[in-house]
């Protein structure tokens, strides 16, 4: 059988691995049901182009372990289910009839959405099981098996997916190793395929061919993408940008609003000193985000959790940092997963970085940093950084332990996410100016809050050195002119010269 020979014959020991795995689970599911019991969903894609050959090889071994004979390549009774719909790219459907009618699938078309078609479907035949292509990593993937029921409101079937451990990279390593044909697209830089209305080439294959006179943009093979993180970049409507999950979520606020969180029991001992939340509120600020609450928590998972989910909530964004990396104390991306409601998965890319990083020093085949939020972990490189930053949902894990490591990642972080920019608290605040008076805070206290009711276009703000030392006011707001009101508002209820214009 000649993808097995081709596995067999390669000298890529993590794709035999991996293989073998794949075919394991094959196996384990042929044994359970029979052949009229299962069936295929292929669609095309490069996932279901891998699962195709690792059920014709499985099927292969698990007929020849059952009958001593040899099957050819036009020998696949699985049924096959494809749903076919309008915004398919013709290339996957002319790929997939070509697959079908090249291996013999019993091909299933189905033009209904995937419940309804499969509710008739599982009416009409004695199916109970359905390979698929799902991948760690893919959305869909999330608190998923190798053997998963089907969810609950869907048709009762198991959903068998093989290779839900590949990452990527062993996807191409089989497709290149084993020479199959596989859908063009992914020639012209598609690296994940979804529908015509939301997939492009992935950006970061396009090549700056200024020899070209072609106005058309030419894009490197998808099996070149170097970081497999990145393979859902080509879908348009999923663009990585803080502003982005901000926007999406229908503009609950004018101003947007972040939530800061340090992990840390030396904090709260009062061991160590936290200079992180002052430095992460200045920039915020700077940049015109509105930080709501900073706190501090404790190094255990539930802590963290909780705190996450309250603040991921309420807040835009969250950003927080403390208890990441390997010791038994950080738990950190473990709170994260666990507030989102998912698990810690393996992340090959990640484990990648980290390789580099702390090779000699690695211990055991895992690396336990590794572990990243299923589902839900958009890494974001930048080339300063060694390892890349951390983004769960519209969470942002720092690993940042001082404030100079800080500088750095708000740096790449805003470089990459447009973090900054024209958010409205910044047009809110526009113009701002600072009093400093020696009256008494009982004194200003009435004819401030007067004044607030009177300009609740103007922020007010107030805090003293000592208890009895001045008084300091912050006025902000969108120009100069609303401020002087303000102040000539205030003066006028004074002796001249108790308020000290500060820098
Ligand atoms: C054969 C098959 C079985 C599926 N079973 C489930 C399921 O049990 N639960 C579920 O939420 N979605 C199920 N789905 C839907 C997928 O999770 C996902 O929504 C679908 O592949 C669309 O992905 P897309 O939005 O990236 O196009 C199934 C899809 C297929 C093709
Ligand atoms: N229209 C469809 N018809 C049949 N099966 C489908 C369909 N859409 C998705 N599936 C199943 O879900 C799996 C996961 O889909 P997904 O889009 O993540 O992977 P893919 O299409 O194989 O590859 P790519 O990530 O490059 O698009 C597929 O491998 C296939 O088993
Ligand atoms: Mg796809």
């Amino acid at each position: 059988m000649e993808i097995d020979k081709a596995i067999g014959e390669s000298d890529d020991k993590r794709l035999k691995t991996k293989y073998n795995n794949a075919i394991f689970v094959i196996r384990r599911a042929l044994s359970l049901y029979s052949i009229e019991e299962v069936a295929f969903s292929f669609n095309g894609g490069k996932d279901s182009t891998v699962l195709l050959h690792l059920l014709r090889a499985g099927y292969f071994l698990h007929k020849k372990e059952l009958t001593c004979s040899n099957g050819g390549i036009s020998n696949f009774p699985v049924r096959t289910i494809y749903f076919e719909s309008p915004s398919a790219f013709t290339e996957i459907n002319s790929f997939t009839y070509d697959a079908a009618q090249t291996y013999d699938l019993q091909l299933d078309i189905i033009r209904q959405d995937f419940k309804s078609g499969l509710e008739a479907l599982l009416k009409a035949n004695p199916i109970r099981a359905i390979f698929l292509g799902v991948r760690i990593g893919d959305p869909t993937a999330v608190g998923q098996e190798q053997f998963s029921p089907s969810s609950p409101g869907w048709p009762p079937f198991m959903r068998v997916n093989p290779i839900l451990d590949w990452s990527y990279r062993d996807v191409w390593a089989f497709l290149l190793t084993c020479k199959v044909k596989y859908c063009s697209l992914y020639d012209q830089g598609y690296t994940s395929i979804g529908s015509i209305h939301d997939t492009v080439p992935n950006a970061l294959l396009s090549v700056n061919d200024t020899t070209s006179s072609s106005k058309e943009k030419l894009f490197k093979p998808a099996y070149l993408l170097s970081d497999g993180r990145l393979e859902r970049a080509g879908r348009v409507k999923k663009n990585a940008s803080l502003k982005n999950d901000a926007d999406s979520d229908s503009h609950k606020h004018e101003v947007l609003l972040a939530s800061v969180i340090a992990v840390g029991d030396e904090i709260l001992s009062g061991t160590v000193e936290d200079q992180l939340g002052l430095c992460l509120c200045k920039k915020l600020t700077s940049v015109g985000w509105s930080v709501q609450q900073t706190s501090v928590i404790r190094n255990d998972i539930d802590s963290v959790s909780e705190e996450v989910d309250r603040q991921r909530s309420i807040c835009d964004m969250v950003f927080i940092y403390g208890g990441v990396g390997p010791l038994h104390s950080d738990v950190t991306l473990a709170g994260v997963a666990k507030a989102f409601g998912v698990r810690l998965a393996p992340d090959e890319e990640f484990e990648e970085y980290l390789r580099h990083l702390i090779s000699e020093q690695c211990t055991g085949d895992r690396n336990e940093m590794a572990q990243l939020p299923e589902g839900i972990t958009e890494l974001l490189h930048h080339e300063k950084l060694s390892v890349p930053l951390i983004k769960c949902r519209n969470v942002i894990v720092l690993a940042a332990t001082n404030t100079e490591e800080l500088e750095k990642e708000w740096e790449c972080l805003t470089e990459l996410t447009k973090l900054g920019g024209s958010t409205s608290l910044m047009e809110l605040y526009a113009s701002s100016r600072r009093l400093m008076t020696s009256l008494t805070d009982v004194e200003v206290a009435e004819p401030l809050t007067k004044l607030g009711l009177e300009f609740p276009d103007i922020y007010i703000g107030c805090y003293r050195k000592s208890r009895q030392g001045p008084i300091i006011i912050c006025l902000k707001g969108k120009d100069n002119a609303r401020i002087d009101s303000v102040v000539q508002a205030l003066c006028k209820r004074f002796k001249e010269g108790v308020f000290v214009d500060m820098k």
